[in-house]
């Protein structure tokens, strides 16, 4: 199928774009009340997320509704360990809670390498219906978590400020954290493979936990299985998004994707020094500057745009957007980026 709106890729290979293209993290859910409304006929999040049609439809809302250059499938980073037998709930107001953690050898021997055909297969049924109704409006972009973030949750069983339970098991039991982190790994690439066959055209890793490691840590334990990740996935571009590791960005250029994200304490100048034009950069609005005036909200965002200049960039926030902006506000930003970057 030839995409209409091929932006947001062409800006990913690092080719020549009319105009810097725009999408948002965390776009799907979180801000439009239309998300809410196919919500609140559920029984709960995971109804949604494993209903392939429902699934879809909220995926397209932003592309109906914000005119964004691409979609990303709706989903959570939570469906891996879900796959490989550590279950979730989505509490209400509170986030993600693990009833049932991973703390010793036995309970790692009992995490499986799942099979995304039999374990995942709504979210390939899901990206194959979005594929269908986006009838090549804008590109798809699939997801998984780092291994290390998903590590964190499942060691830890919620979130936390400090994941000091996951980041004490790396210090006391390193061998038995590279053993459960191999196979997040191993589940993780055959997911995004089969994310590929499926039709995402773009994949996205998310890290973040990244930034809460030493930097030794962050190589031993996250860094070379996001490698991994990328090595496996020749097929299409990928981005690699790991929130507070600045201090791994050198390591970063030697990573085989196309694409960097940037958060908002990262410093736009320096990440272009350290990667040149080698790599795509994506980012990098503190998602809190949304809460400005519409002028306010232009301001910003123009700042931003000169900031990263012309070329390989994708413009976006530094994380995802917060579930109380306005979603006018948000109509400005991305209006802004349009017309301003198209000058
Ligand atoms: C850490 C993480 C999670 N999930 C995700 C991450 C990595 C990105 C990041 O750092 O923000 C990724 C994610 N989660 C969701 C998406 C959908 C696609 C999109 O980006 O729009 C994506 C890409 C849906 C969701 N995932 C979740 C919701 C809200 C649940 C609801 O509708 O009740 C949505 C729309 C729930 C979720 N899922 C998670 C948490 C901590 C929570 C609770 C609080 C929240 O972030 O909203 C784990």
């Amino acid at each position: 199928m030839q995409l209409k709106n091929d932006l947001f890729l062409r800006a990913a290979l690092g080719q020549p774009t009319e105009r810097t293209p725009v999408w948002l993290m965390r776009q799907a859910g979180r801000i439009l009340p239309e998300y809410r409304a196919v919500r609140e006929r559920l029984s709960g999040f995971k109804e949604l997320v494993e209903t392939p049609d429902l699934a879809a439809e909220v995926t397209i809302q932003p592309v109906d509704l914000l005119d964004v250059d691409a979609a990303i499938i709706f989903s959570d980073i939570l469906v891996v360990p879900e796959a490989m037998g550590v279950t979730y709930e989505m509490v209400e107001k509170r986030g993600p809670l693990f009833p049932n953690t991973v703390q010793t050898a036995a309970d790692v021997e009992n995490v499986r390498v799942a099979d995304p055909y039999e374990h995942l297969n709504y979210v390939l049924e899901a990206i194959k219906v979005t594929k269908r109704e986006l009838n090549g409006r804008v590109p798809l972009i699939g997801f998984a978590g780092a291994p290390w973030t998903i590590f964190a949750y499942m060691v830890e069983g919620s979130g936390s400020k400090t994941f000091s339970k996951a980041r004490k098991m790396l210090y006391t039991e390193p061998e038995l954290s590279h053993k459960l982190l191999q196979k997040i790994t191993a589940t993780t690439i055959a997911y995004l493979k089969a994310q590929v066959v499926a039709g995402a055209d773009l994949i996205q890793i998310f890290d973040s936990w990244a930034g809460i490691l030493p930097p030794a840590h962050y190589k031993e334990f996250s860094y070379r299985y996001i490698s991994e990740i990328c090595n496996a996935l020749p097929e299409v571009p990928v981005t690699v998004f790991a929130k507070g590791a600045f201090f791994s960005m050198q390591d970063f250029t030697q990573l085989n994707c196309q694409v960097i994200g940037l958060d908002w304490n990262m410093d736009v100048k320096e990440a272009r020094q350290i990667f040149g034009d080698s790599k795509t950069l994506q980012g990098n609005l503190d998602p809190c500057a949304l809460y400005n005036s519409f002028d306010g909200v232009k301001k910003e965002t123009i700042k931003m745009l000169d900031a990263f200049g012309k070329g390989r960039h994708i413009a976006n926030l530094g994380h995802g957007v917060y579930p109380d902006t306005d979603p006018e506000k948000v109509k400005c930003f991305i209006q802004t980026v349009k017309e301003y970057s198209q000058k």
